[in-house]
């Protein structure tokens, strides 16, 4: 058995290609319509070459950094992502604890199918809480009042999802939403029988608002003391906007490529979001995130 564990990340996604139905892998694997920044975010790292310096010392190498003053072995996070239990029935505790076991943090999504006081009961991760803006501003300021009480870090507002992406596998699939424990008693999915196409957008589409802006930054600061990270930029000028909106950092990503088709590949825009930030000289604590998730 030890001898045919994957060895790479392509191959644990042939197992879950096995393991999976058609409509959860498909979920989880795909992309907004032609799924260019989808294909573009891994195909952008095929086009970066190392430039490699020889006869320096690896006996020690130490790839330790810190995020909002946490400590960790690595700078490898995990990121937001819903519905872990269509892949194991621990759902995010499961997640939660793996990434305890690696020092890591993991920021727990709003579409999570355990309960946020499950998840930080749990393990001694340290968790930031990923929030989007509802229609129903109490429902967003409820989860936020319920993470600040769980001992979550921070707020990571998802900025790239006023409208759900067209995602078309989804669509096919009649995707069905996952229960969401945490929205109980705020928001009903009873009436969310799929009579075509993806049950989750339909769900977004009643929920989230679309007239999303920086207004809701102000207002968001405005109800926590927690630091506020936005995630889903990819533009210099809004990395410039963020820092003056005065939030902690700045997630550069382009949702793995399920929002805004032909948006470019999170990597290559990852060095004009700092760069352009630190021209200015703002950049003094700030953090600047990117993450490379399959
Ligand atoms: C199955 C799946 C579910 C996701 N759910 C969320 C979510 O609930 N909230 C969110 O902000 N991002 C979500 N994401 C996006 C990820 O957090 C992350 O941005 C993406 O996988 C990697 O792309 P990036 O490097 O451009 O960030 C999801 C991604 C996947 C694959």
């Amino acid at each position: 058995m030890e001898n045919n564990l994957p060895v790479n990340i392509r191959e644990y996604q042939e197992l879950a290609k096995k393991a999976l139905s058609k409509m959860h892998y498909d979920y989880i694997n795909g992309g907004a319509e032609d799924e260019h920044t989808l294909r573009d975010n891994i195909a952008a790292y095929g086009r970066i070459l190392l430039r490699p310096r020889v006869l320096v010392d690896v006996s020690n190498i130490d790839m330790s950094t810190s995020l909002l003053g946490y400590n960790m072995p690595s700078p490898i996070i995990v990121a937001p992502t819903g519905s872990h239990k269509v892949a194991t029935p621990e759902g995010e505790v499961a997640t939660a604890k793996a990434a305890a076991s690696c020092n890591s943090l993991m920021v727990l999504s709003f579409s999570s199918n355990c309960r946020i006081e499950e998840v930080a009961s749990s393990c001694n991760a340290i968790r930031f809480y990923q929030l989007f803006v509802f229609k129903k501003r109490d429902v967003s300021s409820t989860l936020v009042r319920r993470a600040e009480s769980n001992g979550f870090k921070a707020i990571v507002l998802t900025v790239d999802t006023p409208v759900f992406g067209r995602r078309e596998a989804d669509i096919r699939n009649k995707m069905v939403a996952s229960p969401k424990p945490n929205l109980e008693g705020l928001i009903s999915i009873d009436d969310l029988n799929t009579t075509g196409g993806s049950q989750i957008e339909k769900y977004a589409r009643d929920t989230l608002d679309p007239s999303l802006s920086w207004k809701e930054v102000e207002w968001l600061k405005s109800i926590t003391s927690l630091p506020i990270l936005l995630k889903g930029i990819v533009t210099a000028e809004d990395a410039r906007k963020a820092v003056e909106a005065g939030v902690a950092g700045v997630i550069v990503s382009n949702h793995g490529g399920r929002q805004l088709d032909y948006a470019p590949a999170t990597i290559s825009v990852l060095e004009e979001g700092c760069a352009s930030v630190d021209a200015k000289g703002e950049r003094g604590d700030k953090t600047f995130l990117s993450k490379k998730t399959f």
